[in-house]
């Protein structure tokens, strides 16, 4: 069994709490309350910069020429179209690029990005794919999750969102992302195990929280 399986097994209930959250699930059936959305998207987007400097520093911390390439293509994938998704939903909101650029990160945004930067910047390549991976393998499974639900893929303002995620297209980069993970874990210490499992636990969670952030639209006490 590879060491994300392990994980994936281990993590279960944490896991399951992102596919179960109301957010993700009222998406799914398309009651979910469109000002929920539209907070979900500002402070992704904002999510977004910070996530796409991952994989710059993955091209940084890579091995090989060939993982290099990769984090250089999802580096452009996460810039040019992910986040254009996010502009085109914005712009259907009524939101304009300068709203959304110049919105103020939630403290879970800013905790959750911040984290993941601190263990990318200073820790080894596996640390940083076991900080980027809950993200990417979280949102392939409840794409293809969501995508079961009659109507969810065609619903006319979440559709697109569930179309995106359970796109064999992003399939293939989580797929890559967890073979990454699992070759980088092969042969480590116990240790340094132990600190993969540490911060894709903490990764997890905050997805979860970053749900429930948007759920109940949380920003900084006035
Ligand atoms: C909070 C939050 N978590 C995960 C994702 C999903 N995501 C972010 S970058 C990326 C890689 C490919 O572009 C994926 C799948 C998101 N959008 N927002």
């Amino acid at each position: 069994m590879g060491f994300s399986a392990h994980l994936y097994e281990k993590l279960q209930p944490i896991w399951r709490k992102n596919i179960t959250h109301p957010f993700v699930q009222e998406l799914g059936h398309g009651t979910l309350d469109v000002e929920k959305f539209r907070f979900y998207m500002i402070q992704d987007y904002l999510y977004l910069i910070d996530y796409a400097k991952l994989f710059a520093l993955g091209a940084i911390k890579a091995d090989s020429v060939e993982t290099m390439g990769k984090f250089a293509a999802l580096l452009d994938s996460t810039m040019n179209e992910e986040m254009a998704l996010h502009r085109a939903y914005a712009a259907r909101f009524g939101i304009s690029l300068e709203e959304l650029e110049q919105a103020e990160r939630s403290p879970i945004t800013l905790a959750y990005t911040h984290y993941m930067l601190h263990a990318a910047q200073n820790g080894s390549l596996a640390d940083l794919v076991a900080a980027l991976l809950p993200c990417m393998w979280s949102y392939w499974e409840i794409g293809k999750e969501l995508s079961q639900i009659p109507g969810a893929s065609e619903h006319a303002y979440y559709g697109e969102w569930v179309r995106m995620y359970s796109s064999e297209e992003f399939g293939d980069l989580a797929r890559w992302c967890l073979d990454l993970f699992d070759q980088l874990a092969e042969g480590k210490q116990q240790a340094e195990l132990d600190k993969l499992e540490t911060i894709f636990l903490n990764t997890t969670r905050y997805e979860t929280m970053f749900w429930e952030m948007a759920y109940r639209k949380e920003l900084w006490p006035a």
